[in-house]
């Protein structure tokens, strides 16, 4: 190119290097000049590294991965927190990273200034390592590539930018907002979609310096094909979509010195040496310009899986433009990590087949991208509760876990009662144990057991005599023989043997049937008239405890 245009690339670059502070010397970009130069191999689109071979019993199912280390990355745009469908594509990555020995990056996409929400992107990492999903590089673990958020790499982003206007692929647009607009409305009016006339690309170098010189408001744009390459896409299979006969040419570098996603994610993804980029399928018809701007910039393309999208129950995509209910509210409600994960991969595809109860390990093995379908999934939430309920199961029934557990229990009880609570031994460990074990395939979170249909287990009742003696004038009667009956029952104390020992006394009694004694036992241990088995009861609370209801009941 002439010295015209090594000029104009040098004010941009300043230009935007100086804006506002933004930008980085590319000292801070590790190894940037070295790689950004030295054109990374062209290996037929580098979409050969992974081949799908469905004769092959490889760890991956069906995909042999081959040649490069796999290096994948969620790349979130902090414009609010993570929601659901997010922290699916998420998940795939780290699952595929994790099948083939990888890495997995966590990359901040943070040049939408004007949408950025605070927190978000602290949301981000923090909801990933709760999940369990800990990226292997980030913003806050570091990596070779870093960093990690875009706004520190925007001296890559005006570098490539500058390759692309020296080689011709890329050009000054100095059409104004109101053009654009007009531009737009005139479609509209006449039916067709919007699109850029492309009119810059046709202006002569001259017009291009002066309007340089006078400091006129411009971005970059790439100057697109016509032709289609077409891609083989993990998920979709061959895809093609000629770009440049339906769109006019994309900006590539904002007036305000920010890339757009086409050019940062091209830019990045081959720095960061991205080897597969697994993203929601709304990008499948861009990623052919994004092809087009790893050959313009002879820079290697990862290879490309796009998954479907998880849905509303409305169609809609989950989105956080829409506002949709974010993982930190599922969590506040109790939700296990390993509940959600196991619900949003239900609801897809990726396995060979459904089940409830998968861990994060057995996720790991199951997974199979050549299982992935390419239509959308509708989010069924209704199912959480159950997720929760298998999920909490095995977290009690794992030893440590359990504990843990315990402890959270023992902290939501002294928060919601506080000094209600009087008898000091139901914050005792083996007492919420008993009762985590007791009631683990009934509950959905520890949190149901501080609901008023628990309170018994925590507070005692205040039941009057006058009230079990509506319930059967034989109450003091059967209270006293239930007294005996646990006095003596020489550590047989589970809910069938007392089961069976109420039963007996029933039939001994002349007036009371089984049922009522059973209602009656029910109002004087828990003050309630529904709740799980009285022989439960009975050994959530304890013989002394049920033993010191019971006699109070007597005497009240
Ligand atoms: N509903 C969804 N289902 C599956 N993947 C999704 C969904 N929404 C976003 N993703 C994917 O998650 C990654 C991060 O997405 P991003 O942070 O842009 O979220 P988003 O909800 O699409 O944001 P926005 O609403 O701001 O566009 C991208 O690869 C994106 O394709």
């Amino acid at each position: 190119m002439s010295s015209v245009c090594v000029l104009r690339c040098n004010m941009v670059v300043s230009r935007l290097l100086g804006a506002g502070g933004l930008g980085l010397g590319s000292g801070q970009i590790s190894g940037f000049s070295a790689r950004f130069h030295n054109h990374l191999g062209w290996s037929v689109w580098g979409l050969r590294d992974i081949t799908h071979t469905h004769t092959a019993h490889t760890h991956s199912g069906g995909v042999c991965v081959t040649e490069r280390e796999v290096r994948v990355r969620f790349a979130p745009s902090p414009t609010g927190f993570l929601h659901l469908g997010g922290l699916r594509t998420a998940l795939y990555n780290f699952l595929f990273a994790r099948q083939h020995g990888g890495r997995f990056i966590l990359r901040l996409e943070d040049t939408d200034r004007s949408r950025l929400v605070p927190g978000a992107a602290l949301d981000i990492e923090h909801t990933l390592q709760w999940a369990g999903i800990t990226p292997d590089e980030s913003d806050s673990r570091g990596g070779v590539y870093g960093p990690y958020v875009q706004s520190q790499r925007l001296s890559l982003y005006s570098a490539a930018a500058v390759s692309l206007i020296e080689s011709g692929h890329a050009y000054y647009c100095f059409c104004t907002n109101h053009r654009l607009e007009l531009l737009k409305t005139e479609a509209l009016r006449r039916g067709q979609t919007p699109r850029y006339d492309n009119r810059c690309r046709h202006l002569h170098a001259d017009q291009v310096q002066e309007n340089l010189a006078q400091g006129k408001p411009h971005a970059v744009r790439f100057r697109l094909h016509m032709k289609a390459e077409p891609f083989e896409d993990l998920v979709f299979g061959w895809t093609g979509h000629a770009v440049g006969e339906v769109e006019g040419d994309p900006v590539i570098l904002k007036n305000d010195g920010f890339p757009t996603y086409h050019l940062a994610n091209v830019v990045d993804d081959a720095h960061m040496h991205v080897s597969h980029v697994l993203r929601g399928a709304e990008w499948l018809t861009s990623t052919c310009k994004h092809l087009q701007l790893y050959r313009a910039l002879h820079m290697t393309p990862p290879t490309y899986a796009h998954l479907p999208l998880l849905l509303n129950p409305d169609g809609s995509k989950l989105s956080k433009r829409q506002g949709d209910i974010y993982i930190s509210h599922f969590r506040q409600q109790g939700a296990l990590p390993e509940a959600l994960l196991d619900l949003i991969t239900n609801c897809g595809s990726g396995f060979h087949s459904n089940r409830v109860g998968r861990n994060l390990k057995e996720l790991i093995s199951e997974f199979d991208i050549s299982k992935i379908v390419t239509h959308s999934a509708v989010l069924d939430l209704k199912k959480l509760p159950e997720f929760n309920r298998v999920h909490l199961q095995q977290r009690i029934e794992d030893e440590r876990q359990c504990r843990l557990l315990v402890d959270e229990v023992k902290n939501l009880l002294t928060l919601t009662y506080t000094d209600q609570i009087q008898e000091e031994k139901v914050l005792d460990h083996n007492y919420i144990l008993r009762v985590l074990h007791m009631r683990k395939r009934h509950i959905s979170s520890v949190r149901d057991l501080l609901s008023p249909m628990y309170s018994y287990l925590w507070l005692r009742p205040s039941v009057s005599r006058q009230q079990l003696e509506e319930m059967s004038s034989e109450s003091h009667d059967i209270i006293s023989r239930i007294m005996q009956v646990i006095k003596g029952c020489n550590g047989e104390y589970t809910p069938e043997f007392l089961t069976g020992e109420l039963k007996l006394i029933a039939k001994k009694l002349r007036k009371t049937k089984y049922s009522s004694v059973m209602k009656l036992l029910r109002l004087a241990l828990t003050g309630q008239q529904q709740g799980p088995s009285v022989g439960e009861i009975m050994v959530s609370l304890g013989e002394e405890e049920v033993c010191c209801r019971l006699q109070k009941s007597l005497e009240a």
